[in-house]
């Protein structure tokens, strides 16, 4: 008899409940009671969903009232010693000050959570770092869920991955040396969930789908051993990848189970089936937690054929945590039948789980429906119409290693650039968006809810546009953006206007903190019908005589963060991408605009997590960007902007992207990633960020010399550009504009020193 689980269930709720309460805390409109009082009703609804869906165990854990990673740094009492904790219980103050800084003690760094949109907090470690219980919110929950009658299975991440994942703040302080004093501190709180009757802890070590060097590896044999000591049986769960190679070892350690990610790597099945204990749980992650996309179930029941002699050793679940996918498609009022037939949403992909489960214990006669419908869903999306578009096909077909080129080098583009742009030394610029300020968002929802009509709408967005390009004057920036007002987020802005591409309502996936982004969905051939920028930077371009700069998101940055077809390769889903935005590239040169950033952001995370698989990605990715921004002249300018990633290890592919111009995010680095740059002597200009736009800190025109300063001393002096980190959507007018004005100051600052 097979037994079902799952691995997390998303925490923000179906109405995103978690994000308004947050929010409305962070303002002082709601207590912290009040905010725990929510989440204890978020928690009590999502436990008894997964329990009606059927699971036999459900976990508890993986709730947090801003991240995962970061419940556990306080659950450890791992807190820098910045935000003067003292021992005892971190409370909400001291925890939401980790995540998002204080006026004296700045938030800790946030980084993505492996290839996902998730940002988890990045854990300090130094050679003091000590370990001790110092929260009880998850004995908590656990005693919560008890009251409940839940099943409870406590989640967690594990040691070793915890480490790994986190950042020595001394230099050259080797983390792995905390090791043993971490252990006890898990020793220890296993020793706690065991006293509080506990019966399964699942310990996420996801690093194991990384490669992993041999260190790494040992940490492993020293840490199971130990755990497995405090009496709780283990399940050890990786995900995102292959982990068969790690067989002997996962053998060797006394863990009563393994969970492993069948979605992702497949091919892991078989090795498993032969080679796994059959007296230990092997927990098999078959329903694709990543996607949207509905089960097909009978194939999932063919493949689940080599294990299911393995009776109640044999766990079903998603593949991973469902942090990833939105909570409910029964909340989606407006997809269409035949699209809503292909998709699943937690809680359906919890069903699919169960239903597996039900047709392997009791025979497929007991959910002949459900596989009927199955099949049904999965023949009508492999026949439908609206996937295919032999325009599209014939397009790609038709495609030459020209079209991924620009008609001109690189210097002799500046040269033309310059005599049409004519910049100042160090030109400054920002990277897009302005504050979304409530007035923006409310006149968008108003227009939604058709209580704001369509001119009505326009005539707001335009007044956005027109005070962001206003106050960019008065500032004295010289390359300048509409804002991004009438975008609701950069992907699914783009999302809602390309054929192929379908959008939920209410399909919210967390991206930080209280900061949700609804992926659009991209099920068929993508292509444009009709121009999606153009109108609105030409009327931002007729505002002012300064450039104004074309604003799209990029190929591989639409596909990384929205879902994507499972039936054909991700590259030629980004291909067909490429080619839709190089028409708009083409159509905003046409309408006179001589400055186009292309964002890629996401390209670093969409890097594959071992190496050996690099290559291929890159070479399909940067060719997908090349594809989107060589339509043009050499006189116009195109930009690119990365941020929130680690670029060194990928300076040559972006440096192939043959941007004129790349911003990228530095300032927290300490322009540290400029020495990669120019190490690598990458050729084109670059506009290292030179404030961190997370916080509203201020930063002082000094500050931003210094960091300019150090950059003119790696990157000649003619090739620097001056702009924020990243885009200021989240921040508000009042430290936008004193942050600019400090930024212009100091470029001028630059400009006199130079001539001087
Ligand atoms: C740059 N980042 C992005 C990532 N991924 C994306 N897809 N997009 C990104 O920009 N990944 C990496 C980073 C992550 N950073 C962020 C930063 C900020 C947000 C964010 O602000 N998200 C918003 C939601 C954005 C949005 O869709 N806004 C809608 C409004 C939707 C809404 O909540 N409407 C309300 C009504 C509002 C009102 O009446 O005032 C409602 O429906 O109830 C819009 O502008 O129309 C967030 O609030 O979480 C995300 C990732
Ligand atoms: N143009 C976007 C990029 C964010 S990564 C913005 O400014 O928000
Ligand atoms: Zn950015």
């Amino acid at each position: 008899m097979s037994k079902t689980h799952n691995l997390g269930f998303p925490r923000i709720g179906r109405e995103r409940q978690l994000k308004f309460a947050q929010e409305q805390f962070w303002r002082g409109e709601l207590s912290a009671a009040q905010l725990q009082d929510t989440a204890a009703t978020l928690r009590a609804q999502h436990w008894q969903w997964q329990r009606e869906a059927g699971l036999d165990w459900v976990p508890v854990g993986d709730f947090a009232l801003y991240d995962q990673v970061l419940n556990l740094t306080a659950l450890l009492g791992n807190v820098p010693a910045r935000y003067g904790f003292s021992g005892g219980e971190v409370g909400l103050d001291t925890y939401f000050a980790m995540a998002r800084g204080t006026a004296s003690a700045p938030a800790m760094e946030m980084t993505k959570w492996f290839d996902t949109n998730y940002h988890y907090i990045v854990p300090e470690f130094t050679a003091d770092s000590r370990f001790e219980l110092s929260s009880h919110a998850l004995f908590d929950e656990v005693q919560e869920a008890q009251a409940q009658s839940i099943p409870a299975k406590v989640v967690l991440l594990g040691p070793v991955s915890y480490l790994f994942l986190g950042k020595s703040k001394q230099a050259g302080f080797d983390r792995l040396n905390l090791l043993p004093r971490l252990l006890k501190a898990y020793a220890s709180l296993l020793l706690r969930l065991h006293g509080l009757g506990v019966q399964w802890v699942q310990l996420d070590e996801p690093i194991l789908a990384l490669d992993l060097d041999e260190p790494w590896l040992a940490a492993f044999q020293q840490a199971y051993p130990l755990l497995a000591e405090q009496g709780i049986p283990i399940l050890l769960a990786s995900y995102f990848g292959d982990v068969s190679r790690h067989l002997p070892l996962l053998t060797r350690l006394p863990l009563a189970g393994v969970h492993i990610d069948v979605v992702r790597a497949p091919e892991q099945l078989s090795v498993f089936a032969a080679q796994w204990p059959q007296d230990r749980v092997l927990s098999v992650g078959i329903v694709d937690g990543r996607n949207v996309w509905r089960a097909d179930l009978r194939q999932k029941l063919a493949q689940l054929s080599e294990v299911a002699d393995r009776g109640e050793q044999l766990w079903l679940a998603p593949s991973c945590s469902l942090l990833h996918v939105p909570v409910d498609l029964a909340a989606e009022q407006k997809l269409d039948a035949e699209l809503k037939s292909w998709l699943a949403f937690a809680r359906q992909k919890l069903d699919e789980v169960a239903a597996l489960s039900h047709a392997l214990n009791q025979g497929e006669s007991v959910v002949s429906a459900i596989l009927a419908d199955s099949d049904q869903a999965a023949a009508s999306r492999r026949s439908s119409t609206r996937i295919h578009n032999a325009a599209v096909a014939a397009r790609l077909a038709a495609l030459t290693a020209a079209d991924a080129e620009r008609d001109a080098p690189f210097a002799v583009r500046q040269v033309s650039q310059q005599a049409h742009l004519n910049l100042p030394a160090f030109p400054t610029t920002t990277i897009g968006s302005f504050p979304q300020t409530q007035d923006i968002r409310s006149a968008r929802a108003a227009f939604k809810r058709g209580e704001l009509d369509e001119a009505g709408y326009l005539a707001a967005m335009k007044s956005a546009i027109r005070l962001a390009v206003a106050k960019q004057e008065e500032l004295g920036l010289d390359v300048l953006v509409h804002g991004e007002a009438e975008r609701n987020d950069m992907v699914e802005y783009f999302g809602e206007q390309l054929s192929g591409y379908a959008f939920s309502q209410n399909g919210w996936v967390q991206s930080y903190g209280s900061r949700c982004v609804k992926p659009p969905l991209i099920f068929g051939d993508v292509s444009r019908p009709q121009a999606m920028t153009v109108a609105w930077s030409r009327f931002a371009q007729t505002l002012t005589a300064r450039p104004m700069k074309g604003m799209l998101t990029g190929p591989v940055t639409m596909l990384q963060w929205s879902f994507v077809r499972d039936d054909q390769p991700r590259a030629l889903t980004a291909r067909q991408i490429a080619l839709a935005l190089r028409d708009e590239v083409c159509d905003l040169e046409a309408a006179g605009i001589r400055v186009i950033q292309i964002d890629e952001p996401a390209i670093r995370e969409g890097l594959p997590l071992r190496r050996a698989d690099w290559d291929a990605y890159l070479q399909w990715a940067v060719e997908a960007f090349r594809l989107s921004a060589s339509g043009v002249q050499n006189e116009t300018q195109i930009h690119t902007h990365m941020c929130y990633s680690e670029f060194n290890d990928i300076l040559p592919s972006i440096a192939a992207m043959d941007a004129d111009v790349i911003t990228i995010e530095t300032s927290r680095s300490d322009m540290e990633l400029l020495d990669a740059f120019a190490a690598f002597n990458y050729p084109n200009d670059i506009g290292p960020g030179v404030y961190d736009i997370h916080s509203p800190r201020i930063p002082a025109v000094d500050e931003m010399v210094r960091l300019l300063e150090k950059a003119r001393q790696v990157i000649p002096a003619e090739r620097l550009w001056v702009n924020p980190d990243c885009g200021l959507k989240t921040r508000g007018w009042h430290e936008t504009e004193a942050a600019l004005r400090h930024m212009v100051q100091a470029a001028r600052q630059l400009r006199e020193t130079a001539t001087a």
